[in-house]
Parts: C-alpha cells; sequence; structure tokens
C-alpha cells in the first residue's frame, strides 16, 4: 500500500488576500501526513506589472509573457508570493521549502512552440523530477512550489500554477497515493458562477465538454479541469475543485475519468 500524499494547488484570489491566506495555510497545517503546496499569484503578478506600467494580456487562462513580464513573474512568484508563504507556514510549525522548477532542477519545460499565439516565455512541463521531491517529502519537509520552470539551458519560463499541480501529482502518483486538490473562492465548479449553491458534484470529460459549448465553463477554469482530467488518467486517486476553506472537507466537484 503506497503511503497517502495530499497536492494542494492555491490560486491568485485567495494568495493575494492576507486574510484568506493565513486561514488557508491555518487550514492547510492541520492536513494530516504528507502533503505539498503549489501556489498561483497571477493577480498580484498583474498589479505589480501595472503598476510597473506593464500590459498583461492573457489567452486561454494563460499569460502572454515577454521578456519584462517573464522579470514580473519570477520576481512576484518566485520572490514575494513564495517567501510569504513558506514564512506563513513556518510560522505554524510546518517545515515548508520554497521551489522554482529551477531549484534541485525539480522541473524542467520548453518554451510552448508558436501555433496561433504566440505566449512568450511559457513553458510546457516537460519531466518533474519526482524523486528530488519525494526524498523531501520523506524527510518531512513540505514542498512549496511556484508556478515557474525552466528550460535546462538557462532561462526561466512561466506555467500555469493549475498545470504545476496537476503535473507534479501525477510524477508523485508513482510513489504515493495522491490527492489532489484545487482551491478557490468559490464551493466548486458551478453551474451558475453567480449562485454558490448550483456546485456541479461530479465532472466528466464528457460533461466537461457540453458545459464549454454551453458556456458555463469558462476562463481559468478550462486549464483547471484539463488538468485534473489528465491527473485522473495518470493515476491521481482523487481530484476534487473546492473552496479553499474547504480542504479538509473536500466537498465541491468531484474529476472522473467517465
Ligand atoms: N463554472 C464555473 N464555476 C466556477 N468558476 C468558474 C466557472 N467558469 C469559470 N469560472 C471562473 O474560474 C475562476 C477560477 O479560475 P482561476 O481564476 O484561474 O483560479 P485560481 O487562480 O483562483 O485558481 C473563477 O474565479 C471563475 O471566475
Ligand atoms: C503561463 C501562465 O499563465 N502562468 C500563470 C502563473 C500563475 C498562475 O497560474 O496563477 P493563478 O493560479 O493565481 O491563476 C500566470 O502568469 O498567470
Amino acid at each position: 500500500m503506497k503511503e497517502k500524499l495530499t497536492v494542494i494547488k492555491v490560486g491568485g484570489k485567495i494568495v493575494e488576500e492576507s486574510e484568506t491566506l493565513n486561514q488557508l495555510l491555518t487550514d492547510f497545517s492541520t492536513i494530516p501526513g504528507y502533503k505539498l503546496l503549489v501556489h498561483g499569484g497571477g493577480r498580484s503578478a498583474t498589479k505589480i506589472a501595472a503598476q510597473l506600467g506593464i500590459e498583461s494580456r492573457m489567452v486561454n487562462g494563460r499569460r502572454i509573457t515577454d521578456l519584462e513580464t517573464l522579470k514580473v513573474v519570477t520576481m512576484v512568484y518566485g520572490g514575494l508570493v513564495n517567501k510569504n508563504i513558506v514564512a506563513g507556514l513556518q510560522a505554524k510549525g510546518v517545515n515548508a521549502i520554497g521551489l522554482t522548477g529551477a531549484d534541485m532542477d525539480v522541473i524542467r519545460s520548453e518554451k510552448r512552440p508558436v501555433k496561433e499565439v504566440d505566449y512568450g516565455y511559457v513553458g510546457d512541463v516537460k519531466v518533474v523530477n519526482a524523486s528530488v521531491l519525494a526524498n523531501l517529502i520523506r524527510q518531512g519537509i513540505v514542498p512549496v512550489m511556484a508556478p515557474l520552470t525552466h528550460d535546462g539551458a538557462g532561462s526561466m519560463l512561466n506555467t500555469n500554477a493549475d498545470t504545476i499541480a496537476g503535473e507534479t501529482a501525477k510524477a508523485l502518483a508513482e510513489e504515493f497515493d495522491v490527492t489532489l486538490v484545487y482551491c478557490f473562492e468559490k464551493k466548486g465548479v458551478l453551474r451558475d458562477e453567480n449562485d454558490d449553491d448550483s456546485v456541479i458534484p461530479v465532472i466528466t470529460p464528457e460533461l466537461f465538454e457540453q458545459y464549454v459549448s454551453e458556456g458555463i465553463i469558462q476562463g481559468g477554469m478550462i486549464p483547471k479541469l484539463e488538468n485534473s482530467f489528465s491527473a485522473v488518467e495518470a493515476g491521481v486517486s482523487q481530484v476534487v475543485i473546492t473552496q479553499a476553506s474547504a480542504i479538509h472537507r473536500q466537498e465541491g466537484t468531484v474529476i472522473r475519468k467517465k
């Protein structure tokens, strides 16, 4: 029997507000057993870029990352957001280590090829170094991963945090019984975005296609669900999309292969 590991991904709206972040870190600190945290921070990057006079552009939930934007996201995700979370967890007795994909060569990626859209310095994940992460985890260290990867040739690349969480969960599923929880500000995937009580309890790829065509699922929810299906297909035991305050209950929306 494999040991259990919980991978939690927390997004931009939660990490940008100190109160919601602090609550999330408190809840995270009480999850029993092995765990790993992946954070986003897209909203913080957009705000700081604007303060620097840099405009942000998103296509299909991904940021167009030119060289100036790459500098901003490296500072914001790898510095400000990551270190605030690590310090917050240390204050709660969790021995966290902050990592980008370049640290210990944890995640290598490849610059996304230019097709209809040129995303710039955005990386598609090639290899997650599961054994490095597993060794840290088994030593009782909690990895806190920023949405940054590297190309192995000296360049950092910006990678969607939902993808980091999905790919990391998949790689670690060889060694652990992995539960992946995407948490954000809503109660789950909603039938009506303005009605918090319209949680869709279970989503399959077939239902996903239908909801996208009906416009019920859009924007940042699309990469979250695509990564969720990829994770359950690749042996992650359980994938849930839920509210940050409900990470223990894991009610929300459950992702099924079919
Ligand atoms: N059906 C849906 N149910 C819930 N949220 C949805 C839905 N469709 C689109 N969304 C949007 O997806 C967003 C979550 O994606 P994203 O902003 O990338 O999250 P985060 O960065 O917090 O992980 C929600 O804030 C919401 O606006
Ligand atoms: C390539 C790409 O889109 N990267 C994302 C990484 C941050 C992220 O995913 O943050 P959230 O989870 O808060 O949305 C971005 O720069 O917005």
